[in-house]
């Protein structure tokens, strides 16, 4: 069997210098978020702005995953997208991540690195982006289809996108926060899917994590009391088989142990007094 080449990974991408960067660019340690979940009126308004910037770049993105394009030429559109926005791509230097967006194809469960893999026919891909512009962050990601999709793969596609809309209509305030993952697990649990663990939802605003963590699984943890005015993700990555993950020597890139497709989708949530607002709609 022929040795593949390691994708190359193009040098990190330049920012202008006036656009704001996040606290952890360039530092050793993120600082640790001290703040309250509940956000302030103002906080929530700067945050619908990030929120549309980074649902519209993952649409223009989106729009590029075709057979073809590499996962690095998707990473410069979306970088090319915030940057010219006024923003900065929060993962570019997020505990020294490379890229300005995540590219996970197929059986990449989260953070993919964009390189010089080229997408094929019949290739799902996760693209995940993070916008940071007026002092917080918008994070969202959505898992496209590339060309011809099998049945199998596009019902799981179709599937993690509805189990990420029933863990939405789950929020409301009283409630506790692993509603979510009940509700997800549940319906993920009809068709078999994995539901992987050990990556969360969370808090998010002006820090990119905050010490919220939202379970995509049922369980007692978890249980903060869901309060209007708290910003945070939900982001279920769904798997045809195991839920149980390996990383690469990238020391980055998670795929399924099984090598079977996985899908995820995420938004950005602001809790109201009656239930959620997507912050993450273009
Ligand atoms: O919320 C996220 N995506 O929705 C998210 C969470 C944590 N780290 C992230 C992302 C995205 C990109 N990185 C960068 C990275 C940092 C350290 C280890 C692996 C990846
Ligand atoms: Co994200
Ligand atoms: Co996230």
């Amino acid at each position: 069997m022929t040795p593949v080449a390691p994708a190359l990974v193009s040098p990190r991408r330049a920012v202008p210098a006036d656009i704001e960067r996040p606290e952890y660019v360039d530092r050793p340690q993120p600082a640790r978020f001290t703040g309250s979940e509940v956000k302030d009126a103002e906080t929530i308004e700067k945050m619908r702005i990030a929120g549309r910037l980074a649902a519209q770049a993952r649409e223009v993105v989106g729009a590029a995953v075709q057979p073809g394009v590499t996962t690095d030429e998707l990473d410069r559109i979306g970088h090319e997208f915030l940057v010219d926005h006024g923003a900065y791509p929060s993962t570019l230097g997020y505990k020294g991540f490379p890229k300005s967006l995540c590219s996970s194809v197929n059986e990449v469960i989260c953070h993919g690195i964009p390189d010089s893999r080229v997408v094929e026919d019949g290739d799902i891909v996760n693209i995940d982006i993070t916008a940071y512009i007026h002092g917080v962050h918008g994070d969202t990601n959505a898992t496209f289809l590339a060309g011809d999709v099998d049945e199998e793969t596009r019902q799981l596609v179709e599937r993690t996108h509805e189990a990420l809309m029933r863990g939405i209509a789950a929020v409301k305030p009283g409630r506790r926060l692993n509603v979510v993952g009940r509700v997800i697990e549940s319906y993920a649990k009809r068709f078999g899917y994995g539901v992987v663990r050990d990556f969360t939802g969370h808090g998010i605003g002006t820090s990119f994590h905050s010490g919220l963590i939202v379970p995509h699984y049922d369980t007692p943890l978890y249980d903060d009391e869901i309060q209007a005015g708290m910003t945070f993700t939900i982001e279920p990555m769904l798997n045809l088989g195991t839920h149980e993950w390996v990383m690469w020597d990238d020391g980055w890139t998670v795929v399924t142990r099984d090598g079977r497709r996985s899908a995820q989708f995420e938004h950005t949530l602001l809790v109201t007094p009656t239930g959620a607002e997507i912050l993450t709609n273009p």
